[in-house]
């Protein structure tokens, strides 16, 4: 097992960044945590918690919150970007000029750039061209599970053995298992798709049509993973582990989801926005809709579930009308 470095910049003072940074401080790790608005840092430094996102969860004496992207990029040379996915390029133009090539760049952001359908990858080479290794953590993973300190595994895949090594040893605890990986493909797009196909499996469950509907719809969307992801050069391995199937069945059946939350009460008949607000957090999988069928279009392949959710978000598609389209299309060979 490699050394755990001493220090880690995070961004992102939501709940999975916050979860992750307690983890890593947990473990002994100097940790800098960074977030867009200051005052939210100022009040969580004086609380020793994040008072809005995992409020009851004391702060290690390792964890200090600072709104200096300079100070974080100072800070260390592992440098892991947890903000939403609709932030993500704005934050790495903003570090560009700031980091060297000694950087190594980690994400845990879960999704697709919505206007290009490019995956969070493809951002980091294009915006950061002095950065060379790069990866990202991934896998079945509620924050608030996390920062409780319940079991919990993950996957970190990355483009240098040695950051993998590395990024695992800092995660890794007695009450969390990290698991190595070497494609970053087949973790985003595990960890993007599997957001939309929650948000089904919750209109399924709030439209009140069962558990043959629900299982229906995870083993279906994992089939849509699985094209989209061996025609992009994923593994199919990746996909049946833990940042494929893995979070596909945490985020379809556990009410902890965000994207499952939306999805409910889809089906229950809000509309998308009181839905949204009454969340009041990063629901990925509304956006991931959109790039995802941008991006399956591009490289021609049929995702019907995810276009459904796309259908129901931004085409007015009643949600009922969605899943009798989907039950009588024409039979065929499930494989
Ligand atoms: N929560 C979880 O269990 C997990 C989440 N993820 C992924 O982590 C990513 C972050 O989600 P999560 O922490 O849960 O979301 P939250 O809604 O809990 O927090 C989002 C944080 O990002 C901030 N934020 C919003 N917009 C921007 C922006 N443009 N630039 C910088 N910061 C911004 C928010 O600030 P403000 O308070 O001002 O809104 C808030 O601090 C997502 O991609 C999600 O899919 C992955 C695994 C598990
Ligand atoms: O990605 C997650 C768990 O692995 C969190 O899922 P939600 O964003 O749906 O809450």
């Amino acid at each position: 097992m490699s050394t755990r470095p001493d220090t880690f910049s995070v961004y992102g003072a939501g709940s999975w960044g916050t979860a992750l940074a307690l983890q890593l401080a947990r473990n002994g790790i100097d940790v800098k945590l960074w977030g867009h608005r200051p005052s939210q840092l100022e009040q969580y430094n004086a609380a020793r918690e994040n008072t809005d996102y995992l409020s009851g969860i004391p702060f290690p004496d390792t964890l200090h919150c600072e709104q200096s992207l300079e100070a974080l990029v100072d800070h260390s040379l592992y440098q892991l970007i947890v903000v939403p996915s609709h932030g993500f390029r704005a934050l790495l133009e903003q570090l560009q000029p700031l980091l060297s090539s000694q950087h190594k760049i980690l994400w845990a952001t879960k999704g697709l750039e919505l206007k290009t359908g490019k995956l969070l990858h493809e951002l980091v080479e294009d915006i950061l061209p002095q950065t060379s290794h790069y990866g990202l953590v991934s896998g079945p993973t509620f924050a608030a599970e996390v920062a409780s300190g319940l079991p919990t595994a993950m996957t970190v895949a990355a483009n240098d053995e040695t950051l993998t090594q590395t990024v695992s040893a800092a995660f890794q605890s007695e009450n969390y298992r990290v698991y190595t990986s070497d494609d970053i493909i087949g973790v985003e797009l595990g960890g993007a798709v599997k957001n939309v196909l929650a948000i089904a499996a919750g209109i399924t469950d709030g439209l009140g049509f069962g558990a043959n509907a629900r299982t229906a719809l995870i083993t279906r969307g994992l089939a849509e993973i699985m094209r989209l992801g061996t025609t992009l050069g994923a593994k199919a391995e990746t996909l049946m582990g833990l940042a494929g199937i893995g979070d596909l069945i945490l985020t379809c059946t556990d009410d902890q989801s965000r994207n499952r939350q939306l999805g409910l009460a889809l089906g229950a008949g809000k509309t998308l926005e009181q839905a949204i607000e009454d969340i009041g957090q990063a629901v990925e999988g509304a956006k991931t809709s959109q790039s995802i069928n941008l991006l399956a279009k591009r490289v021609d392949v049929e995702m019907p579930i995810c276009t459904a959710v796309q259908q129901i978000l931004y085409e007015g598609l009643p949600p009922q009308e969605a899943v009798r389209a989907l039950i009588s299309r024409k039979p065929k060979p499930e494989f």
